[in-house]
């Protein structure tokens, strides 16, 4: 290694830097390190793909060990040989190549992100023809995008930007050599034609195998299926992948043209023609006709130049990469197609119960089975019935994919389905491909959190006295609630939650809170055990997945406010007191004497369920009640507090609540508040799950995680205080991120200003400046301004 190579920026930091640039509003950085980091994507990308091909033909020429009867090992030796190559190949290639590269990186350029960004910049140093290629090129692959949209057209109108220049920047090289060659074609400049074609013909297919061979990356099967399901799975879900090359590519700067490949051969059987080389012209007509068996126009020219003395019948014979492409597009095609017709089944609710039904079903199926039978057994679930549940699937499985599994019929393996046809964006293909990525995973996570423990439903609606509302058991074990009791002793604030107010609901207790993104930051600074953390977003994850399954959410609940709370009674409070610990209240409205509710600030009104898991019972009093009025005078049930017992109940108005007073000891809770809208997600809990993975990875805060968190706290802060100067205009922010966007327009259609959960924005404050400090970055996007501290973080 070279000193140069190694002081040479990879491609991720270079994009963050880029990034970073452009939030400092430093545009020539922010250029430069962009296009740097999009040459070094592809040529990182361009390595690894390389490296697969070339390993592809070494593996094709090299002579196999044994005798050729038995080709099963032929296979695998071949994989065996090419994974040899492949791993002396990646060597060579910075970072490992590809695999190499975070990723959500890789997707983020793969989606052309980085033109995003670029585009702005180029705007702000007046380069204003490059600016409009990059939307141009943005646009290629992004075709629906609105924003993007309104972008070239804004450029079209400038007198400075010449519509007939702007390029797309990813364009391969065929694009301009097919182009060229029929402009050749029009001034009847035949060998010129030729020339092109048969370049852009041979560009054209090393791009389709480039992309292919970008295909057979990691696959993540969400879970552990034998050896030989699992070959077939991966194998299915590159063919899929390989399947939409041929759709991707075909395109001229965005115009699609199914036939791009095709009309190659057909521009150049007239070349060849009017070159006078007959054979070749007679090979390129037999070639498109491999195609288009039927076409008329090729079927008359063949019988034209039949006729030609010179010919031959035997002229007639397609080029080989021809016969090779559309041989393998054929057997590829009926693969798939015996795939997605022979992986259905009928799988009503009964197989799943009865064990001896399955024989007849593949390994693949009986093993999804059996494990599904292990899940339901485990949980116990009551009362939603076993059917609706959602279960990770083989290969990339889909929406509908999932509700006919639901619905008790017909269940895809392997199958990807209808939904992928070619009509669909591919754009829209891979976001869809991720979401189900991310559902399988965390279905698969929340099996394994859940495997141990003996969940079960204890009371209903029927018990409760009212409706979306149960008690459940066995959330914790004893050892589980007294860590998280220990957290609570070593880190809880007085008054968390209630600005300070160390009894905000009555004299006689003392309330103490741990939020998440303090229990985060604790373990960032070494001040208690990363344990303490995981435990935290454990349970509070179980929480969640049971509240999903149990009410038969149809979409997922998000984390919107986490709080592990105490309260305990003051030694001086009298005996047989009646104030309430907590008094009746709904969760997302405000309860008036009068019996009404409505659903306006300041009342957290985005919150849909709660749970509240509790931790102890060695106190006296601290029961839970649900109620229907605000003085607690008609108690509907009641719930005591248990170690592991968790109440959940729909956050409305349905379901009043409110705390009796603790007489004497300590309570301690767990409580968690979901939302099923997204953009009211906990920014703490995120964070949290970041600093957790990245102490227990025995990282450091990373880059990546400081720009999150700034990104979220510069939210929070120019939305609770407008006039904060900022070096980020909204409009940009608008443009440059999703989130940022989303919640921005959010907050001002519904005027509120507040941060996007009820996390307090202080807190964000906090931790970025600690982070900051602890990572020594101290360049901000934004002048931080520290907000008056409430609360006094480091015990
Ligand atoms: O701690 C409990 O049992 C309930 C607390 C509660 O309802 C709340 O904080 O909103
Ligand atoms: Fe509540």
């Amino acid at each position: 290694e070279t000193a140069g190579a190694e002081k040479e920026k990879s491609c991720d930091v270079l994009y963050r830097e880029g990034v970073e640039a452009y939030l400092d509003e430093r545009w020539q950085d922010c250029i430069g390190n962009l296009e740097q980091a999009v040459s070094a994507y592809r040529l990182l990308k361009q390595a690894t793909v390389n490296c697969r091909l070339r390993c592809q033909a070494e593996a094709d020429e090299s002579p196999f060990m044994g005798p050729k009867e038995i080709d099963d090992l032929q296979f695998f030796e071949k994989m065996v040989r090419k994974t040899l190559c492949l791993l002396k190949c990646n060597k060579y290639n910075p970072k490992g190549g590809l695999n190499g590269l975070p990723k959500n990186v890789q997707k983020e350029f793969e989606d052309l992100k980085p033109y995003e960004y670029l585009q702005l910049c180029y705007f702000q140093k007046n380069m204003l023809q490059k600016a409009a290629s990059a939307v141009f090129t943005f646009l290629v692959t992004n075709p629906d995008n609105e924003v993007m949209r309104e972008n070239l057209k804004f450029y079209s109108n400038l007198p400075e930007v010449d519509m007939y220049q702007v390029v797309n920047l990813e364009a391969r090289n065929f694009v301009s050599l097919y182009i060229h060659g029929s402009e050749a074609y029009q001034h009847k400049d035949y060998k010129s034609v030729i020339n092109y074609i048969e370049e852009s013909l041979e560009d054209y297919l090393r791009g389709e195998e480039e992309c292919r061979a970008y295909c057979e990356g990691p696959f993540d099967q969400g879970w552990f299926p034998d050896f030989i399901p699992s070959i077939a799975n991966h194998f299915t879900y590159c063919l899929k992948c390989k399947q939409r090359c041929a759709d991707k590519i075909n395109s001229l700067n965005g115009e699609k043209h199914n036939d791009l490949l095709e009309s190659h051969y057909h521009f150049l059987q007239y070349a060849y023609y009017k070159v006078g080389n007959l054979r070749k012209a007679c090979e390129a007509v037999a070639s498109y006709l491999m195609f288009y068996p039927a076409d008329e126009t090729m079927l008359n020219n063949k019988e034209y130049y039949l006729k030609l003395p010179k010919v031959e019948k035997d002229f007639f014979t397609p080029r080989k990469e021809a016969i090779r492409y559309a041989q393998r597009q054929e057997y590829e095609t009926r693969l798939l197609d015996f795939i997605n017709t022979e992986f259905v089944f009928q799988d009503g609710s009964k197989n799943i119960t009865s064990s001896n039904e399955t024989e007849n079903k593949s390994s693949v199926t009986r093993m999804k089975d059996s494990i599904i039978r292990a899940a339901v057994s485990k949980l116990k679930l009551f009362p939603p019935p076993v059917t609706k549940f959602e279960w990770p699937k083989y290969g990339i499985s889909s929406e509908s994919n999932r509700q006919e599994y639901s619905t008790e019929h017909k269940q895809n393996i392997i199958t990807e389905n209808t939904k992928h046809s070619s009509s669909v964006r591919p754009e829209d293909d891979r976001r869809a491909q991720e979401e189900v990525r991310r559902q399988k995973k965390r279905a698969v996570e929340q099996m394994q959190r859940t495997a141990a423990r003996n969940i079960r439903a204890v009371m209903g609606e029927t018990e409760l006295q009212g409706k979306h509302r149960f008690v459940a058991e066995g959330f914790a074990s004893d050892s589980e609630c007294s860590k998280l009791m220990e957290l609570a002793q070593v880190a809880a604030v007085q008054g968390d939650g209630y600005k300070g107010n160390k009894s905000p609901h009555t004299d006689f207790e003392k309330f103490e809170g741990v939020t998440l993104g303090r229990a985060a930051l604790l373990v960032y600074l070494g001040l208690i055990e990363v344990d303490m953390l995981d435990l935290y977003l454990n349970l509070s994850e179980m929480g969640r997945d049971y509240l999903e399954r149990y009410f038969n959410l149809k979409t997922e609940l998000y984390f919107t406010y986490t709080h592990l709370v105490c309260r305990t009674a003051l030694n001086d409070s009298p005996g047989n007191r009646t104030d309430m610990s907590h008094a009746v209240h709904a969760d997302n409205c405000n309860l008036l004497e009068n019996g009404d509710c409505p659903k306006i600030p300041p009342a957290y009104t985005w919150r849909d369920f709660s749970a509240i898991l509790y931790l102890n019972e060695d106190f006296e009093g601290g029961e839970f009640v649900f109620a229907t009025d605000l003085a607690a005078k008609n108690i509907q049930s009641l719930v005591k507090p248990r170690c592991g017992r968790l109440v959940g109940f729909s956050a409305g108005s349905e379901n009043l609540h409110g705390v009796r007073s603790v007489q004497r000891g300590r309570r301690c809770a767990l409580g968690l508040w979901f939302t099923l809208n997204p953009f009211h997600e906990e920014i703490e809990h995120i964070l949290a799950k970041q600093v957790l993975l990245q102490v227990q990875q025995g990282g450091s805060i990373t880059d990546q995680l400081l720009h999150e968190l700034k990104k979220h706290v510069f939210v929070a802060s120019s939305i609770s205080n407008p006039k904060q100067t900022s070096t980020i205009t909204r409009e940009q922010l608008k443009l440059h991120d999703k989130y940022v966007k989303e919640s921005l327009s959010l907050h001002q259609e519904s005027g509120e200003m507040l941060a996007s959960s009820d996390s307090s924005s202080s807190t964000l404050h906090l931790m970025y400046a600690i982070f900051l400090l602890c990572s020594s970055v101290m360049d901000g996007p934004f002048r931080y301004k520290p907000v008056p501290a409430n609360r006094v973080l480091i015990p």
